[in-house]
């Protein structure tokens, strides 16, 4: 994908008023775009209005860009705002309540946000094509340029609010400590940066990064084969979520999905619904394609990537010939218990992917992944039971 300010120069300035020859705009109402309002889903979300103008010149859109829940509480840790009744809808819920009451009519989410069930009357109706998929370790500047996870002094301070991310540094890297880091991209580096901060590094999405163009801070990619780390479930993809009876707009979606990213995150979170876990469980995945020849296409973390962040490789194998190759980790929160587990089998559709990451979960599963996950969702409840606790005492 483009970078964030090549972006920016291919998006025309306000709509012009219309003439007669453009008339045919009119005849369609204008296709209203929510997204949540911060600076990365907002070029999230112009990058899809871009994509939707290439593929449909005769239509208008419109962004409209919503404060969500999770956005504007950016005091309680994560974990506990997704407790109960908030679950999951946190980064969802206004701009679901805003399409269903057809105030617009599609949202651009990242993938990685989105429950994987969805409201009866909504629906996921693309998954389009995905960035690098990788987690980045961007380091303080207060260390030597060069240092990479592994010269990092024990005891070092890691700022991350992913459970999943933590456990995972945890079971590679035992001495260091892990601090809550909430607030968007920008705000997350500046905390990083500031005089006196207490991190000495922090782990973001690769992906957010190279939209935002900020990828000149990435330190090291991390991966299976580089510090040891899965990311999250659909990390890196961003999907489209319509009302589920709008047909039209179903149509007009198929033309920007990816066929390729759709199984890969098909496989994802067929895995991750069948574990019942949600975006902050450390639950990592690494999927990639395999050609009969052995040799992996496209997606793979390993592979280099252009200035572009596209994958280098060229796919010369067509996509139904490939294998798709299912990596897995559960890993208890003190990163001391984990159970991984790869799969790899040809899939045709989202649908067979999907299989196979059910497939996977019941392997998991045998192997003790639902121990490790019910141990964790017994230590949410206890926690937000302490949490109500202690509001009461200082009521
Ligand atoms: N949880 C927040 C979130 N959701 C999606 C991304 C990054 C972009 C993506 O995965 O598509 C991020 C930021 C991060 O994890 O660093």
């Amino acid at each position: 994908m483009a970078s964030a300010t090549s972006l920016d120069s291919q998006i025309p300035e306000a709509t012009a008023p219309q003439d007669a020859t453009t008339s045919a705009q009119t005849q369609f109402p204008t296709v209203n775009i929510g997204t949540r309002s911060s600076v990365l889903a907002q070029i999230q979300a112009r990058h899809v209005e871009q994509l939707l103008k290439n593929a449909h010149p005769d239509r208008t859109f419109k962004i409209c860009p919503v404060l969500a829940q999770g956005d504007k509480d950016k005091v309680t840790p994560l974990q506990q705002l997704s407790q109960g009744e908030n679950a999951k809808s946190l980064w969802t819920g206004e701009l679901e309540a805003m399409l269903e009451q057809g105030e617009v009519d599609i949202i651009v989410h990242c993938l990685k946000d989105m429950p994987t069930q969805l409201p009866d009357n909504l629906a996921l109706a693309a998954i389009l094509e995905r960035e690098d998929p990788r987690d980045a370790l961007i380091v303080s500047p207060k260390f030597p340029e060069g240092t990479m996870l592994a010269d990092l002094p024990a005891g070092s301070v890691i700022g991350t609010s992913s459970v999943r991310r933590a456990a995972q540094l945890r079971r590679m890297y035992p001495s260091f400590e892990f601090i809550d880091l909430r607030g968007n991209v920008g705000t997350r580096l500046a905390k990083l940066d500031a005089e006196g901060s207490p991190y000495s590094a922090i782990i973001l999405a690769a992906a957010g990064l190279k939209r935002m163009g900020l990828d000149n801070r990435i330190r090291q990619y991390l991966s299976s084969e580089s510090g040891g780390m899965l990311h999250a479930v659909g990390q890196g993809a961003l999907a489209i979520e319509i009302r589920a009876d709008d047909y039209a707009m179903s149509d007009m979606l198929q033309s920007i999905r990816c066929e390729k990213t759709t199984r890969a995150c098909c496989a994802e979170r067929a895995l991750l619904r069948a574990l019942e876990g949600g975006c902050s469980v450390p639950i990592g995945v690494e999927t990639t394609f395999r050609s009969q020849k052995g040799l992996s296409v496209g997606l793979q973390p390993a592979a280099e990537y252009d200035k572009d962040g596209k994958a280098v490789e060229e796919d010369t194998v067509p996509l139904d010939d490939q294998e798709l190759v299912l990596k897995t980790l559960v890993v208890s929160v003190d990163g001391k218990d984990s159970v991984e587990y790869e799969a790899a089998r040809k899939v045709r559709s989202g649908a067979e992917a999907e299989v196979l990451g059910r497939d996977v979960a019941k392997i998991l599963i045998e192997r003790g992944a639902d121990n490790i996950l019910q141990q964790i969702s017994a230590e949410k409840q206890w926690a937000a039971k302490k949490q109500l606790e202690e509001m009461d005492t200082t009521a």
